[in-house]
């Protein structure tokens, strides 16, 4: 069953809604604007895209809702997580929804995992710091984390490291992490960039499962459209910093009203060959 809120017209309810986003950077890194007013909705039970080539701005659209940003840089516009600005949140308060309300997932798996603690360890220490579990209550959420992504035999797993895992099974793994407390939105970061492409299509199957059975608002940034087209229910493309087009996946990828977005198809290999 999904946890999806409708409306009572069943239109699925914005649990994040990003309003004219402008991010500027400090001089050190050469005053510039990244972000010239970004609109986004993203909706319980949804995988929401985000595209663009390399530099658009995806990830620091991502970074700006957890607050992660380089030293002094400034941000306009609004981020409502179910109608609380982030962009106004004292850092502390700030500090206290990352991680829980909203998590992230990146491309390379070692970002998230700690290379010489166990993988109970780290779990157990991330619901024993943000749930306030204790440390039986703690293993035990961990072993069922562990199973809703599938990683095999839980419980030995937890007394395992990070290198005895392959590539997918990190991510596997660090979703768990992303999801230990529950969070209403999770943005996940190119997360099969990284990974084999018979191991993609595993962990973007489980992002789909874990979308609809939790009612996760998924923000899913990849440049690659392959993935865009078979994960994702809406689509936004940006370029230099600008969204310039969303909609439903099927009408962005096959008919697109940006030229932009025509060019980026266009450039998908096997396009143009007959
Ligand atoms: N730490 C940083 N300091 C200064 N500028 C940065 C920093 N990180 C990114 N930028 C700049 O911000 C802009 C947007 O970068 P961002 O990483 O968000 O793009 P992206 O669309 O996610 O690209 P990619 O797909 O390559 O990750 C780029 O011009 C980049 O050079």
């Amino acid at each position: 069953m999904t946890t999806t809120e409708t409306t009572a017209t069943g239109k699925a309810v914005e649990v994040l809604r990003i309003d004219g986003l402008t991010l500027d950077l400090p001089a050190e890194h050469g005053a510039h604007r990244i972000l010239h007013g970004i609109d986004l909705a993203l909706r319980p039970g949804r995988i929401h895209g985000l595209a663009g080539e390399s530099g658009s701005g995806k990830t620091m659209t991502g970074l700006a809702v957890l607050g992660l940003l380089p030293d002094g840089a400034r941000t306009g516009g609004r981020i409502r997580l179910d109608g609380t600005d982030l962009l106004t949140l004292p850092p502390r308060q700030l500090g206290a929804l990352r991680g829980r309300a909203v998590s992230m997932v990146f491309q390379d798996p070692s970002t998230s995992l700690h290379p010489m603690l166990s993988i109970g360890h780290q779990l157990t220490d991330h619901l024993r710091h943000h749930r306030k579990l204790d440390r039986k209550a703690a293993r035990a959420r961990a072993v069922e984390l562990l199973g809703q992504v599938r990683i095999p035999n839980p419980a030995a797993a937890l007394r395992s490291y990070p290198h005895q895992f392959s590539g997918g099974m990190r991510q596997r793994i660090a979703i768990a992490i992303a999801l230990a407390c529950d969070p209403q939105v999770l943005i996940a970061d190119e997360p099969t960039t990284a990974l084999d492409v018979t191991v993609q299509a595993g962990v973007l199957r489980l992002l789909r499962r874990l979308c609809d059975e939790l009612g996760l608002a998924v923000l899913l940034i990849t440049h690659d459209l392959g993935v865009m087209s078979a994960l994702a229910d809406s689509v936004s493309v940006m370029r230099r910093g600008r969204v310039v087009e969303t909609g439903p996946r099927g009408q962005v990828l096959t008919a697109p009203r940006h030229e932009y977005t025509r060019t980026l198809l266009d450039a998908l290999p096997g396009r143009n060959t007959p």
